[in-house]
């Protein structure tokens, strides 16, 4: 019997890891036994971390680089690793900048083919800033497709964050993603609340959404954006750590729709890619730092700045605080985690030298 695999997409701090979390509980509550494979951008592993704080779950890291490219041949050998565990599913969480295609497609690698299967790609969506990233990233034109893919191949979509966004939005982003992909189920969560027994259930057979269904006609407009109409027109060329595939013939846009796995290309046509960077710093909580002075670093840089992580002390205070700042929000949690502090920033062309040596001017 092959283990099905649950894939979480979505932009970078919608809500993946809260949901990954939900769903281990949800699985030791079933009493199944999970393979966990996680994909972080940064060297740094806070993802992991706070996973290990909260679950025995198996779990193979694929850090420094997006499966979809860099990470993409390690990702087989991490797939045959949980495989080997033979867990009851595998739960793969994604960066914020991957297609899920590329995972659908090592799935059905003659290695893997029999051993797993693909039950679902879930996608998750920041309900206060999802309108915003077509404009937001408007000269990048991999990162809109790549993220326009993410919902378009999504079997389940999950508007998290409603907590932050009136109820009028959440309609708007509602019609819109229903111009992208018109048959799977959206939901509206905060703290990626769902209902599980949908998730869980093999005895309804493949979800709806894995079926393969009328071929739908893209909607105009859908070439030239994401979501929304807004442009800032930021118009440098991308600069990108990643490989740029979607100029190639044959990359245009697909209907929406459609079980993932039949759709596959030989070849990978599309690949994740971005201008968007990552850079891991240390920090000696000093006696200058505060959580309130982290706060205005990050907001000063609120425009090239899309994510943020990190575990952090300060003078005269005993804790550790986990700060994830996503959305232009910062929390802090109080955690246990006995390991170096350190933050990793995630955003548009930063320049990681220049932010070394401002964050060291500002903390040190
Ligand atoms: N207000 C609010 N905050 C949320 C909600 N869901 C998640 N968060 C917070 O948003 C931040 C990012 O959540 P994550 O689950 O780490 O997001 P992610 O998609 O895994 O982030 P990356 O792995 O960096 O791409 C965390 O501080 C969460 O606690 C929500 O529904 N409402």
């Amino acid at each position: 019997m092959s283990i099905p695999v649950t894939v979480l997409s979505g932009f970078l701090g919608s809500g993946k890891t809260t949901l990954l979390l939900r769903l281990l509980e949800e699985t030791a509550r079933r009493g199944l036994r999970p393979g966990v494979l996680m994909n972080e951008l940064g060297r740094l592993d806070v993802d992991g971390s706070i996973l290990e704080a909260h679950s025995r779950a198996s779990v193979q890291k694929l850090l420094d680089g997006c499966v979809c490219c860099s990470k993409k041949g390690e990702l087989l050998g991490a797939l045959q690793t949980l495989v080997e565990q033979q867990p009851d599913l595998i739960l793969i969480e994604l960066t914020g900048v991957a297609n899920p295609e590329e995972i659908a497609e090592t799935i059905t690698e003659p290695e893997l083919l029999g051993h797993v299967r693909l039950r679902q790609v879930i996608t998750v969506l920041d309900a206060e800033h999802v309108l915003d990233y077509n404009s937001i990233f408007a000269a990048d034109k991999q990162l809109v497709r790549t993220l326009r893919r993410q919902i378009e191949v999504a079997d389940l979509l999950v508007l998290n964050k409603t907590d932050l966004a009136p109820s009028a939005k959440l309609g708007k982003i509602e019609s819109t993603l229903r111009k992208y992909n018109e048959r799977s189920r959206i939901v509206r969560t905060t703290h990626s609340r769902l209902e599980w027994d949908p998730l869980f259930a093999e005895s309804e057979g493949e979800p709806a959404a894995l079926r393969q269904p009328e071929p739908v006609a893209a909607p105009s407009g859908f070439r030239a954006s994401l979501l929304g109409s807004l442009a800032l027109g930021r118009q440098k060329p991308p600069r990108s750590t990643h490989d740029a595939e979607a100029s190639r013939p044959g990359n245009g846009p697909v209907r929406s729709g459609g079980r993932l796995t039949d759709r596959l290309p030989a070849s990978p046509q599309q690949r994740s890619y971005s201008r968007i960077q990552t850079v891991s710093l240390p920090w000696n909580g000093s006696a200058r730092a505060s959580r309130a002075k982290v706060e205005g670093f990050l907001r000063s840089r609120e425009d090239q700045l899309l994510r943020a992580k990190g575990y952090m002390r300060f003078p005269g205070d005993s804790a550790v605080y986990l700060m994830q700042y996503a959305g232009k929000r910062t929390v802090w949690e109080r955690v246990r985690y006995e390991g170096q502090s350190y933050v990793v920033l995630i955003g548009i062309d930063l320049d990681g030298e220049l932010l070394a040596e401002q964050w060291n001017r500002t903390f040190d």
